[in-house]
């Protein structure tokens, strides 16, 4: 077990508690005398089994307060012409987050969740409501330079931990982080790479929609930034403020923070993806409040979700980020749960036969 340091500037998190074995067994045992085929729902029953589990209630009950953040910042890397997009498209897509016309809220409206944007290092001015955890102007060109400096990171990691904590505080019963940032596939992919030992071109996506010059331009940008990320692989502060971005760092705080408060979170794609592998280097643990909604386009997502071993409820070939791929996946989530609180057990129904 770990604390802060006296002087903040490392983030340290307490040991993880696992979800409810209790109540994990009580679902299991309630899936048996509910009206179907015993197992015949499939990944819907795990994930009932799972929500039950980290509620420590069987059944459980209906999420009431499921809040997407999504976690807006810039990087430097975007300048080498690693997106298809210019970095001015970031604080764009913040001004259309906060008025509603972006996939994030649709898909939110769809699933019955709230969103919330936070600008932690978009390069421009955002609105003073949504700044108050910035951090600084875009992250540094990861390829040349340190993203961040160590303070920034540590800034960073408590900015995520304290979003969460609001949140949580606030009533949210599941958290879903969401990224936006021209470039971020840059960082992420770098941080995939340093994490999982695996070389630049097996984890190089197309983003936005890179071509081939631009694809070529990023795995050369990934390279060179490995060779500064490699050697500091083992510290994931030390990877973040290196090779990541004060963007990845928050989410990683996010994540971490939310399997500390013993809060259920739906994982978005390749972004949040690469923070979750830190913070699970951070709070060894933290997976098991975890449910991967999707697997990303981007082959670097494929290496995030073998090395903490989750298997994705959808493969849709999503690829854009902004929480959308764990909003898709949440309707599951509340099926899940609707179907342990109301389907009828064999002796409720007078069904007879049970095998
Ligand atoms: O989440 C993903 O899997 C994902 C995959 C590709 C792109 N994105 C989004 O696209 C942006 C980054 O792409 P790029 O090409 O600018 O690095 C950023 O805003 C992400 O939210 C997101
Ligand atoms: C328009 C646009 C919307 C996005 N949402 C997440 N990443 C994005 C990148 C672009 C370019």
């Amino acid at each position: 077990m770990s604390t802060v340091d006296a002087d903040g500037s490392k983030a340290a998190f307490p040991a993880i508690t696992p979800p409810d074995e209790q109540a994990r067994r009580q679902a299991v045992a309630r899936h048996a005398q509910l009206t179907k085929p015993a197992g015949s729902l499939g990944r819907l029953e795990e994930l009932g089994v799972w929500i039950a589990s980290c509620q420590g209630l069987c059944p459980p009950r209906p999420f009431s307060r499921p809040r997407v953040v999504v976690f807006a910042g810039d990087h430097g890397v975007a300048a080498e012409g690693v997106s298809a997009y210019p970095s001015e498209v970031t604080g764009q897509m913040v001004a259309n987050f906060l008025t509603g016309g972006a996939a994030v809220n649709v898909a939110a409206t769809n699933a019955g969740a709230t969103v919330r944007v936070v600008d932690i290092a978009v390069a421009g001015d955002t609105p003073e409501l949504i700044a108050s955890h910035k951090v600084r102007r875009g992250s540094g060109a990861v390829n040349r330079e340190d993203a961040l400096t160590e303070a920034e990171t540590a800034a960073a990691l408590a900015a995520g931990r304290a979003i969460a904590d609001e949140e949580i505080d606030g009533g949210a019963d599941l958290l879903i982080a969401g990224d936006m940032g021209i470039g971020n596939t840059t960082p992420a992919s770098i941080l995939i790479a340093a994490l999982t030992d695996t070389e630049p071109v097996a984890v190089v996506g197309r983003g936005t929609g890179i071509d081939d010059a631009g694809w070529m331009r990023k795995t050369v940008v990934i390279r060179d930034a490995l060779r500064r990320a490699r050697p500091v692989a083992s510290d994931p502060s030390a990877l973040l403020r290196v090779a990541g971005g004060a963007d990845l760092a928050a989410i990683a705080g996010f994540l971490a923070q939310a399997a500390v408060r013993r809060t259920p979170v739906l994982l978005d794609g390749l972004i949040v993806g690469a923070a979750a592998l830190i913070a699970e280097e951070l709070a060894p643990g933290a997976r098991h409040w975890w449910v991967a909604a999707h697997r990303s386009a981007e082959p670097g997502h494929a290496l995030v979700l073998n090395q903490l071993d989750l298997d994705p409820l959808l493969d849709l070939g999503l690829r854009l980020g902004e929480g959308s791929g764990a909003l898709a996946a949440l309707p599951l989530l509340t099926l899940a749960t609707r179907v342990l609180t109301e389907m009828a057990t064999f002796d409720e129904a007078g069904v007879t036969g049970t095998a």
